[in-house]
């Protein structure tokens, strides 16, 4: 059998890995990459545009080498221009022009996902930036090196924009930052917990602007010098784009069935509306436990394990991905928060009705040290009928982010609140309280 992988970053290095450790024997793999690095971990981004890390080098975790030694044959600066899904056939063309054409007997998509670009007045300024490859998290390091760049304006407060927010701050920077939306990480978490991020932004010397559009970049002999949004003009000396990720659909946009956002629409096993073409990652949806219904959730830890069963099912052994949480954290100036399934907002969004308990406590007993002991806050999000678990939210700035791992398995597995009533937590006083916040939530919830 002769798989072909277009796409050789998270996904597709998780596919092919799968593929070679697994089924190597006998077969043939083909990988295919347009970018001229592969496996670059964005994540560490910010940490290293922030100087919180030495370098990028640790950035990325795997090299072409790698795969050409257990079997499989790796084409980077390869562009994927087109394919026959009739002919079963794979068409690109090479940094120097050549063209290649590879035919497949199973094709797994892993095409990934690519900043979206506002169509604003000013587009082609320089000094605006997109942060997603590793050459753009480049441009925007060295674009904080510059003389003169001494005010930076962050368009979108999600994810990427207040960790790129933290890291130009902590370069010294003027930094303003943007959303639409009236808090920061809206579509993580409730009002209740993005606003304590708001104020430790603020706290830390970041200039919010909540509620605001970007309308225009304005400029001057080419280069950028200020941000209009529909509440005021701003002068900056550069711009990053954050306002989210689009799906890279568009090799089988004509042949195969996608989602609302055009991602590739895929089965629990990633295969998708042609029987020979699986599809993994950002460029395709993925099943939400917490809705009960096909999502699209970008984030590197769904791509490795879409990745995973997407090539067990490309090489005939059927099984189920586990569905998705979107678990995900952040930690930006020490504060630390983290969440998975829906927030009450996403909850209200997706039409299911739910109710929520919040609590707050110390993490240790009050006889802890006071500059070891931080006040957690949670809040657990559970459905009116039912009241099945569909969603947890923690901030703190004690490190609690293992704990939203059992909350993202209390949804994958459907428990309800009941089952966290008494469920056996242990007490240590170096760790939490016999009363602990999760416990004292659940007795407490309404049930
Ligand atoms: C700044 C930043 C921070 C992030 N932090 C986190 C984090 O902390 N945690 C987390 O879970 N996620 C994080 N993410 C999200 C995560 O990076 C993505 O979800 C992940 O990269 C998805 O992996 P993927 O392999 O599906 O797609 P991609 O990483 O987008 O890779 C797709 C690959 O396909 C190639 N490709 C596309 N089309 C073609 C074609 N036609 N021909 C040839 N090659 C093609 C591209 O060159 C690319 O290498 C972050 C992202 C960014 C940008
Ligand atoms: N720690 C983690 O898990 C991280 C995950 N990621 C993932 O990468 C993906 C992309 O991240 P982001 O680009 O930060 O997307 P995002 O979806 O997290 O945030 C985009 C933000 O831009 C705002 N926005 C959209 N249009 C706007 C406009 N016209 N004007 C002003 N604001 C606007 C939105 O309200 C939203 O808050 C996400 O899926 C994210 O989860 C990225 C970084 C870290």
């Amino acid at each position: 059998m002769k798989f072909v992988i277009v796409g050789t970053n998270h996904a597709g290095i998780a596919a092919a890995n799968t593929i070679l450790d697994n089924y190597g024997e006998g077969n043939e793999l083909v990988m295919l990459d347009r970018n001229s690095n592969l496996s670059y971990l964005g994540c560490g981004t910010a940490l290293w545009v922030g100087r919180q890390i030495d370098g990028y080098e640790g950035l990325f975790y795997t090299k072409p080498e790698d795969f050409e030694a257990k079997g499989a044959k790796i084409s980077l600066e390869t562009n994927v221009e087109k394919v026959d899904f009739d002919k079963k056939v794979v068409y690109a063309k090479t940094k120097d022009g050549q063209e290649i054409e590879e035919s497949y007997d199973k094709l797994i998509l892993a095409e990934g996902s690519a900043p979206i670009a506002p169509n604003l007045p000013g587009k082609d300024l320089d000094g605006i930036h997109f942060l997603k490859l590793f050459q753009e998290g480049q441009a925007v390091d060295q674009e904080l090196s510059k003389d003169g760049v001494d005010t930076v304006a962050v368009i979108g407060a999600g994810y990427i924009g207040v960790e790129i927010a933290e890291a130009a701050r902590r370069r010294g920077k003027n930094v303003l930052l943007f959303d639409a939306e009236d808090t920061c990480l809206a579509s993580y978490y409730d009002k209740e917990f993005s606003q304590l991020m708001d104020e430790n932004l603020k706290e830390n010397g970041i200039e919010t602007h909540y509620g605001e559009f970007a309308q225009e970049y304005l400029g001057e002999n080419g280069r950028v010098t200020g941000l209009k949004t529909d509440k005021g003009q701003y002068e900056v000396d550069a711009v990053i784009n954050c306002i989210g990720f689009r799906p890279n659909s568009n090799l089988g946009e004509d042949h195969l069935e996608r989602f609302g956002n055009g991602a590739y629409l895929v089965n629990r096993g990633f295969q998708t509306s042609d029987p020979d073409v699986y599809a993994v990652g950002d460029c395709a949806t993925n099943y939400s436990n917490a809705l009960q219904d096909t999502t699209y959730i970008a984030l590197a830890s769904n791509a490795v394990r879409a990745g995973i069963v997407g090539a067990h099912n490309a090489a005939g052994t059927a099984i189920d991905g586990a569905g998705v949480q979107g678990s995900n954290g952040i930690e930006i100036f020490d504060l630390k928060l983290v969440s998975t399934g829906l927030s009450v907002k996403a909850a209200k969004k997706a039409d299911i009705p739910v109710k929520y308990v919040d609590y707050e406590d110390l993490q240790l007993p009050g006889f802890m040290p006071e500059e070891k002991n931080e006040k957690v806050k949670i809040r657990i999000v559970y459905t009116e009928e039912g009241n099945r678990i569909v969603g947890a939210q923690l901030a703190s700035h004690y490190d609690m982010h293992q704990l939203i791992h059992m909350f993202s398995l209390a949804i994958q597995e459907e428990l309800t609140m009941d089952k966290l009533q008494l469920l056996d937590i242990f007490f240590l006083p170096h760790y939490n309280q016999p009363y602990n916040y999760v416990t004292m939530a659940a007795l407490s919830a309404d049930k």
